[in-house]
């Protein structure tokens, strides 16, 4: 898992670090490690042109460093200097000493327009609030011309612990970060302003994460295989109570993302079972109540369902069970005018609100996606997984995770009952909530990946591609599934 730290949480481990000494032992660990990423990026550095945006902070320090070693290496640096009298002192002595060029900020020609690449050290961990005027400016002008923009630790304008941006931001290609990946980088706006994010060590010794990232190893890890001994009951059974006559899509949808994902037994129950029984001859339907269906080990509820007083009672007789539930959808629309049904469960309940659906519950999700998340699952004593770009996952103790897969072609009707039916299928194994939430959207993200390199798609797509998906998992992380052996594809 890749942890994710504030930015109070790296100082904290920086700390000893800094005490322990020698001084600018560690700008020089993050400067190396940034000058290195630049080089490869560039090819070699003899005449590049490299411009510095450097800020008053040891952000600047660092681009004021990795500067002098790009400079070394016969790079034509120029740094522009936001606080002309107070950058960075042993930053700019090296940066002099290398042959760097020094501007202040209301230069003329400060080299922007014909960068072959840009630094960004204006401000990092330390920054607060939207970027100050002549900074933003920069940042603009930065973005116009033709160079590759490479940020420093943080985009500047990017809020390391939420992503959140007000106003400006530096439009980073790549983030080189140190110490440790921010939240801020991966999660809401920042996410789209730090681009491809790379991780320079610097030797912090970091406590236990509260926000982790899944890699495909780690999904892999969770994905439980179907054991010798196991039959259909074994694997765990999911229950959906989705959809309507009417639409009996979601129930379509989400049945088929349960049946993929765990392929052990789907019972279906609902007034779509019609249509539910014609797509998926492999499920057990009726067209009863939930009580109706036979035994589950955890129940997705919503999807198409509607917010009438039939599906208010679906929905009070599943969350009385004392099973797994994710509510999804309409279930979210309605549990939202009756918290108190999610509050009062001891199971886990794991609820997958978009934006609007999150703001019904009383709050809009606003900048901080995570403590936003973090916030509603502890008042409701809930998982919560927040969709967006990147896609969170939290649970009432605060512990959370950033998803990093998907694609902006998963924005499609359909695709949010499919990932209902694949964290189902995984409650049901008898995962973790947040880590079926977690494993699921990260499973969800890679089928989108994957249907989506065939061109535009549909949800259905993601139930065809969804074998392969998990399949590609497994192969990524070293595994290779029971059954097809080497001879796949
Ligand atoms: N600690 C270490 O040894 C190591 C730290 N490392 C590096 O240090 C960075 C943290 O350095 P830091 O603490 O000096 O803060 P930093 O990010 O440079 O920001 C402060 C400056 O920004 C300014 N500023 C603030 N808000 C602003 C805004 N909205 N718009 C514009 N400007 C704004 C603020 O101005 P002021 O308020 O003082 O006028 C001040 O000048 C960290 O991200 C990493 O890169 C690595 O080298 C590893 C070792
Ligand atoms: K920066």
């Amino acid at each position: 898992m890749i942890g994710l730290y504030t930015a109070a949480e790296i100082r904290a481990a920086e700390e000893p670090l800094l005490a322990a000494g020698p001084e600018g032992a560690l700008m020089q660990r993050a400067a190396t490690g940034l000058a290195t990423v630049c080089l490869r990026m560039l090819g070699s550095a003899y005449g590049r042109r490299i411009t510095l945006l450097v800020g008053a902070g040891n952000n600047g320090g660092d681009a004021l460093v990795a500067g002098a070693h790009l400079a070394a290496r016969g790079a034509r640096v120029t740094a522009v200097l936001l606080d002309p009298g107070r950058a960075h002192p042993a930053g700019l002595r090296a940066l002099r000493r290398a042959g760097g060029r020094v501007l202040d900020p209301t230069a003329e020609d400060n080299g922007l327009d014909r960068a072959d690449l840009v630094l960004d050290g204006i401000v990092g961990i330390g920054g607060s609030g939207g970027l100050r005027p002549r900074a933003a400016a920069l940042a603009e002008q930065a973005a116009r011309g033709p160079g590759l923009l490479v940020a420093v630790d943080v985009p500047s304008g990017v809020d390391a612990d939420t992503g959140a941006v007000h106003g400006t931001a530096f439009e980073a290609g790549t983030t080189v970060t140190f110490g440790a990946v921010k939240p801020g980088l991966v999660v809401g706006e920042g996410k789209g302003f730090a681009n491809e994010v790379r991780l320079v060590d610097i030797g912090l010794d970091l406590p236990p994460a509260r926000t982790h990232q899944l890699t495909d190893a780690d999904v892999a890890l969770r994905l439980p295989f179907p054991l010798p001994g196991d039959d259909k009951y074994s694997q765990g059974v999911v229950g959906v109570a989705a959809g309507s006559s009417v639409y009996p899509g979601a129930a379509v949808l989400c049945t088929g993302a349960a049946l993929r994902t765990r392929p052990g037994l789907v019972r279906y129950a609902g007034t779509a079972a019609d249509g539910v029984r014609a797509a998926w001859p492999e499920a057990i339907v009726t067209d009863g109540r939930p009580a109706d269906a036979g035994r589950v080990q955890a129940w997705v509820v919503g999807p198409g369902m509607g917010t009438d007083d039939a599906a208010e009672r679906v929905l009070t007789e599943v969350l009385a069970s004392d099973l797994p539930v994710l509510v999804d959808a309409d279930a979210l629309t309605l549990a939202a005018r009756r918290p108190g049904l999610v509050r009062d469960r001891s199971a886990p309940t794991v609820l997958t609100p978009h934006d609007r659906e999150f703001a019904r519950f009383g709050n809009e999700v606003g900048s901080d996606r995570l403590g936003a998340a973090r916030g509603l699952a502890a008042d409701l004593g809930a998982v919560l997984l927040l969709k967006g770009e990147a896609t969170v996952v939290a649970d009432p103790s605060g512990t959370a995770y950033v998803n990093g897969t998907g694609t902006p072609w998963l924005a499609t009707a359909g695709t949010g009952d499919v990932l209902s039916g694949i964290v189902g299928s995984l409650l049901a194994t008898g995962m973790d909530a947040a880590e079926a939430a977690a494993v699921g959207a990260h499973v969800h993200g890679r089928t989108g990946q994957l249907a989506a390199a065939r061109g535009p798609l549909v949800a259905g797509d993601l139930l065809r591609r969804l074998p392969d998906a998990i399949r590609r998992i497994q192969q990524a992380a070293g595994f290779v599934p029971i059954g097809l052996g080497d001879s796949a594809p």
